[in-house]
């Protein structure tokens, strides 16, 4: 995708649609909305990404972002993105479900209906969301560094090539064989990229291989590079593997089509992931090797090990001269006077047996310790048979052996990581795809959550209006289980009136939510819900209070757009008549229904003032009014009929009171009001 078609995305700007231009498949990652690989992009959030996913996919179906017309429309889409992502268990997830937007456009529905529809026969299971918790998108390694292994060449092209292909590496200019030799005494490892050096004679114990081909394939000198991915990703990848069997498990299966014939078949790569991971650990070092391990805790204690040595060998030869009684013969000590002969050779003399006996067992002390069959006779020559006391380790054999451990170390930790290297290597594709799987199950099982926790069903686009039969709102201040159910429906132009508290807000609510999570693409709140598809929502919350001079007119002037704009919207108004008082309030509601029902919304006006405004409304005009009825007072308490009732002003709370009070207390006063209650609403 070239850089100006990235930046033609709303909201990608030229840095921006660069750093997009770094992914390996840019337009592909912005099609499927793939929010982890477009922030694998350099400096791209997820936040960001997920955004810029949102745009892309808008700008895909020709979508603008006015569906969500009105800051309470903006809330209630929060409100339920919230609900979906509390349902999420990777922070990819939460960021995925972000893309989902409602729409106008009924193939973005289509789409993300498609998707829910699988979604739903996903069961999220603890034991999935458990091991959903530790997956995350990949990661590149942090870049490794080798140090115990050199390339060498005598070709300057060569130096260059080899210094960019393999920079893991440090790569040596040589010119011949000496060259090589100082070379190996540094590394373990030196491998020689001219064939003519095939065949060289080194003197020594030293690792020199001459691979002129080693700049076909650079990971098989460099076993890190394919290793460093799977041992940084090491848990977010078992995570994974632990989600594929969790899924496996109930039969659900991973829509995961690594290539199979690379792996020898899905669950074999596995199986193979599983064993190269286990024996990795997070540093990249194999760590199921007890020779490996022998040969490092040798080098690490080499120091303490000799010195140990030592000191057997001291205790033993100074409780042997504690306990010797020694006579001196006068030559002797003459010889020692005049000549400075040292007490060394007279202790030799005297006490022979006990040195060799020291000797041996600061050996087999030293070798002991070590614990590497292999080393000994060379660990055995740090303490020589000359008699000296105290008895000293001979430094050069410790360093060489310390040298020799090094070598021996490092040659079998590179052999072991290309062991592992190669029951990996095939595996990063496959890796890669059981990831991207598994987060993306967790956006599905998100939505499966969200399906199950709100007893939700598939709405069906069509007819006009909207009709809710059995609605529930998740978002209402009462705990679900206790939610009771509401059906409503409406076509054209509605008041609805009803008793204080009846839930005219919360009826409200419930349209909007139901119409926002059904052009989101996803499964509503309600046993069954018949729609047009909107073209937008217009939900006006209610103000609170009357509005200055200044306030209202700005008000108006947002209503005088509402009803000059064209389309299928939905327009949800509550108590509008707080902006002012009572008697301008129910002409300028009637105004705007009138010029409402002109036009193709759907709208819902809640409004204290039914009665009054439908007086003011022109007798043309089709302007309908529903109402939440109490069905009776209970302990002093309203009973509500949550569902409203279609062509019915609902009485007032005011009125059930006066009505409650004729029947209990009796008397003309009461009688009255309820008789001037009655003639007012006929
Ligand atoms: N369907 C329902 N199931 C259970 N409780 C509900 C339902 N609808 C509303 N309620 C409860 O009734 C309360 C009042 O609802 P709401 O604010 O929607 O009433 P209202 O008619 O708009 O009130 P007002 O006339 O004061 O504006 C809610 O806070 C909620 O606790």
């Amino acid at each position: 995708m070239e850089i100006e078609e990235l930046e033609s995305i709303p909201g990608v700007g030229a840095k921006t649609a660069e750093r997009l231009a770094e992914l390996d498949d840019p337009a592909g990652a912005l099609a499927d909305g793939d929010v982890a690989q477009l922030a694998r992009a350099p400096g791209i959030s997820e936040g960001r990404a997920a955004r810029i996913a949102r745009a892309a996919i808008r700008h895909r179906h020709g979508d603008s972002d006015g569906f969500l017309a009105t800051d309470r429309a903006e809330e209630l889409y929060e409100a339920v993105l919230g609900l979906l992502k509390d349902r999420a268990v990777t922070e990819y997830g939460r960021k995925r479900l972000e893309t989902l937007y409602p729409s106008a456009s009924k193939a973005r529905i289509d789409e993300v209906r498609a998707f829910a529809e699988d979604a739903v026969e996903r069961e999220p299971t603890p034991a999935l969301l458990e091991a959903l918790t530790g997956v995350k998108p990949l990661e590149a390694p942090r870049e490794v560094r080798v140090r115990d292994r050199c390339l060498a060449t005598s070709d300057a092209e060569m130096y260059a090539e080899a210094q960019s292909a393999v920079p893991e590496l440090s790569v040596e200019l040589i010119e011949d064989a000496r060259d090589v030799s100082d070379l190996a005494r540094g590394y373990s490892t030196v491998v020689v990229l001219d064939e003519a050096f095939a065949g060289i004679d080194l003197d020594g114990d030293v690792d020199v291989r001459v691979r002129p081909d080693a700049m076909d394939d650079p990971g098989s000198i460099v076993p890190e590079r394919t290793i460093a991915f799977f041992a940084h990703n090491r848990a977010r990848l078992r995570a994974a593997v632990a989600v594929n069997d969790a899924a496996t498990d109930l039969g659900a299966g991973m829509e995961c089509e690594p290539s199979a014939a690379d792996i020898g078949g899905f669950d074999e790569g596995m199986e193979r992931l599983e064993a190269g991971l286990s024996r990795l650990d997070d540093d990249g070092n194999v760590a199921d090797d007890d020779r490996l391990r022998e040969l490092e805790t040798a080098i690490d204690d080499i120091d303490a090990t000799v010195s140990m040595a030592e000191n057997v060998a001291n205790d033993r030869l100074r409780t042997a001269i504690e306990e010797r009684d020694v006579t001196i013969e006068g030559a002797d000590l003459l010889s020692l006077v005049e000549r400075g002969a040292g007490v060394d050779s007279l202790l030799e003399r005297e006490l022979k047996s006990e040195f060799a006996a020291a000797i041996e067992a600061a050996r087999a002390h030293l070798v002991d310790a070590l614990g590497i069959d292999d080393y000994e006779q060379l660990a055995r020559q740090a303490f020589e048979e000359e008699p000296t006391f105290p008895v000293e380790h001979d430094d050069r054999v410790i360093d060489r052996l310390r040298e020799e451990l090094i070598a021996d170390r490092d040659r079998r930790a590179t052999r072991l990581k290309r062991e592992v290297a190669d029951v990996l290597g095939t595996l990063r594709e496959p890796a890669e795809a059981l990831v991207e799987a598994a987060l993306e199950l967790d956006v599905e099982l998100a939505v499966s959550r969200f399906a199950r926790d709100f007893d939700c069903s598939f709405p069906t686009f069509e007819g006009d209006g909207i009709a809710i039969d059995g609605g529930r709102s998740p978002l209402l201040d009462v705990e679900f289980g206790a939610v009771e159910p509401v059906d409503y429906a409406v076509d054209g132009v509605s008041l609805l009136s009803g008793v204080n508290s009846g839930g005219k807000t919360s009826t409200l609510d419930l349209l909007g939510t139901v119409v926002i999570v059904a052009q989101m693409g996803l499964p509503v709140p309600a046993e069954s819900v018949q729609l047009r598809r909107f073209e937008a929502l217009h939900y006006q919350a209610k103000t609170q209070g009357t509005l200055d001079a200044g306030a209202f007119e700005s008000t108006l002037r947002e209503f005088g757009d509402l009803v000059d704009g064209q389309g299928e919207r939905l327009v949800l108004v509550d108590e509008l008549e707080s902006i002012t008082e009572p008697g301008a309030s129910a002409v300028i509601i009637a105004g705007i229904l009138e010029a409402l029902a002109e036009g193709d919304s759907t709208a819902v006006f809640v409004s204290h003032l039914a009665g009054e405004i439908l007086e003011a409304t022109g007798t043309n005009a089709e302007v309908t009014v529903d109402g939440i009825e109490a069905v009776g007072l209970v302990d002093g308490e309203l009973r509500v009929n949550r569902s409203p009732v279609k062509d019915h002003l609902a009485r007032s709370t005011p009125e059930l009171i006066v009505e409650k009070l004729a029947e209990a207390e009796g008397g003309a006063f009461y009688a009255d009001l309820l008789e001037k209650f009655d003639s007012d609403s006929n």
